[in-house]
């Protein structure tokens, strides 16, 4: 017996609820690192959260969601910890692609702290890592990283519009070197990257079984 789904009740709307839920805990983990609320109110609010976890872990997948196609064509990647609309952890970062590689308007949370007031370095890098990527996959030679240079020419600000952007430089076998920055809207550098990506052998392989 077949059952026709409720309008409204299907994966897509299924999907598009659990980015608004990604998107209420990214408010949450800003809540939680600016809280000045009492101990009693935390330890409150901490049976609360207990109690939802218990709720969302009744039904709980192996893992995140995979990438895929949606259903209008494009690639996603809904459970990955940059771009993920459906994982807490992304901005989630919005790529472009244009002529020159990848761009992306980005703004950092305080979540996202490093040195008081502005973005911690490991976190830039999250970032250009993924956009770097994104430059070399959408040149047509997807690679994992293998190196990732970075250098941090001033510190990166929180609350504040801020532009990512990405282009490989050159390729050579199974290897190609992208380059990127992260900017003021003005277009002063405050992190550059440089990386190198390969294309896995065993990507190479299966492609050609
Ligand atoms: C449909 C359109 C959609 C478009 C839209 C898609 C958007 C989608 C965007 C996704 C963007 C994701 C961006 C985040 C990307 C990660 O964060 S990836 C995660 C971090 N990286 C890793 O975990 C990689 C771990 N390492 C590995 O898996 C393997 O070591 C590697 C890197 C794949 C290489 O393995 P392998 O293929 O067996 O390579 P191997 O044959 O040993 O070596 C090949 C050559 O590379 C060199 N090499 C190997 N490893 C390294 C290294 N680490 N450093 C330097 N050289 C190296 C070797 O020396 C060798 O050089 P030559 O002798 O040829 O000159």
């Amino acid at each position: 017996m077949t059952m026709d789904l409720a309008p409204g009740h299907d994966e897509e709307t299924r999907l598009a609820a659990l980015a608004v839920l990604a998107q209420q805990v990214r408010e949450l983990m800003d809540a939680v690192v600016l809280t000045e609320a009492d101990e009693d109110e935390v330890t409150s609010v901490t049976a609360e959260l207990v109690a939802l976890t218990e709720r969302l872990n009744d039904a709980r997948r192996e893992r995140p969601l995979m990438p895929e196609f949606a259903p209008d064509g494009t690639f996603r990647h809904l459970g990955n910890a940059v771009t993920g609309a459906c994982n807490p952890h992304a901005l989630p970062l919005v790529i472009e692609h244009t002529p020159e590689g990848s761009q992306a308007d980005l703004e950092f949370r305080p979540t996202h702290e490093g040195p008081p007031n502005s973005v911690h370095g490991g976190v830039s890098a999250m970032i250009l890592d993924h956009l770097l990527g994104h430059a070399v996959a959408t040149s047509g030679r997807a690679g994992m990283t293998g190196t990732l240079t970075i250098r941090y020419r001033q510190p990166v600000p929180y609350g504040r519009p801020v532009v990512g952007t990405a282009a490989t430089t050159r390729a050579e076998g199974r290897k190609t070197w992208a380059d990127g920055t992260i900017s003021l809207p003005d277009g002063t550098p405050l992190v550059e990257a440089t990386g190198l990506f390969i294309t896995p052998s065993l990507w190479v392989e299966a492609a050609s079984d």
